[in-house]
């Protein structure tokens, strides 16, 4: 056999073993949560709408709901503006969450529908305030000093948690062609926009929705414990000591949080894995290979 024809051969046969797992997913709802941290190389970026344009053409309805955060950090900085983070959330104020909308749902939004669109599908770039669809209310987050044990609430400006979902515009676009791409920025019954954290926003979509799978991708292999190792399968209880001793921080904490409410309102299955390998979401979901940290109930 010339190498040619082995080649096609083992494509036929990769092909033919994901059928279980396509007919596993078909109808289903599957919200993928892609991080700034994960965005940025171009080929990366080609191989991920790749992959949602392959799982829309299986059948599958998937729901991209985007993050930004370093891009937003360093528009930040070209308009001058300061940054600061606490437990993981931009402090927001008015001249900053002026910058967040612009680059969540305008220039971030538009690449990766452009992306998927060149893959030969449709996408639609959405924020929660298409459609009314996501309503917010402001944040109310407190955080406990490590070393007084004290806790102490937490001011974050225009920083946002979604408080209803409408599935209209979502439920009307799962049986049509078009995929959804979603910039977490949503309006308030009080008239304000608030910034709303990606993962806190994918949380809210795919328990709306009763997904069927919510997958995180991030820059790292998933949960690693503290000698840097990648934990496989987290329990709930597990994932809250971790951030209790400090071995889960920054971004990863709205992540694993997000997590255990998505299981505790029924979504099947929540993976955070590395969105910085080519075709992470197909590896997880039409391979017996599941990548990341699988957190369970
Ligand atoms: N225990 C941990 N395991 C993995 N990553 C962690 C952990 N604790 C903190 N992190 C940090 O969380 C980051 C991922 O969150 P974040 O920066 O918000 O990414 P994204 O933009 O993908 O949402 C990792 O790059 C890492 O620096
Ligand atoms: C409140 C809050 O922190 N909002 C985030 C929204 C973007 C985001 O979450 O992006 P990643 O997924 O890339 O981290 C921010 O301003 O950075």
């Amino acid at each position: 056999m010339t190498e040619m024809a082995a080649n096609a051969e083992m494509q036929a046969a990769l092909l033919s073993r994901a059928l279980p797992y396509m007919q596993r997913y078909e109808n289903k709802t599957v919200v993928v949560k892609y991080g700034g941290h994960a965005m940025g190389d171009t080929e990366l970026g080609r191989a991920f709408a790749r992959d949602i344009a392959l799982l829309k053409q299986s059948g599958v309805n998937p729901i991209v709901v985007h993050g930004g955060g370093p891009q937003i950090g360093s528009m930040l900085t070209r308009m001058g503006i300061e940054s600061k983070f606490e437990g993981g959330l931009r402090v927001t104020d008015q001249k900053t969450v002026e910058i967040v909308e612009m680059v969540l749902a305008g220039s971030i939004n538009k690449e990766i529908v452009a992306l998927i669109n060149a893959e030969g599908e449709w996408a639609i770039g959405l924020c929660g305030k298409d459609g009314n669809m996501v309503f917010a209310q402001k944040a109310r987050k407190t955080i406990k000093d490590p070393d007084s044990n004290i806790e102490r609430v937490l001011d974050l400006g225009f920083v946002g948690e979604p408080v209803e979902v409408d599935r209209t515009l979502l439920d009307l676009l799962a049986r049509s062609e078009m995929i959804p791409v979603i910039a977490p920025v949503a309006p308030g019954r009080d008239g304000h926009t608030y910034n709303i954290n990606a993962d806190t926003f994918a949380g809210a979509i795919a328990g709306a929705l009763g997904a069927s799978r919510l997958l995180f991708l991030t820059d790292v292999p998933g949960v690693l414990d503290k000698d840097k190792k990648l934990i496989d399968e987290l329990t709930v209880s597990q994932a809250r000591k971790l951030i209790a001793d400090g071995t889960i921080s920054g971004g990863m904490i709205p992540k694993v949080e997000t997590c255990i409410e998505a299981i505790e309102r029924g979504v099947e299955g929540v993976v955070i894995l590395n969105g910085k390998t080519a075709h992470s979401v197909l590896l997880e979901l039409f391979t017996e290979h599941g990548a990341g940290t699988l957190i369970v109930p």
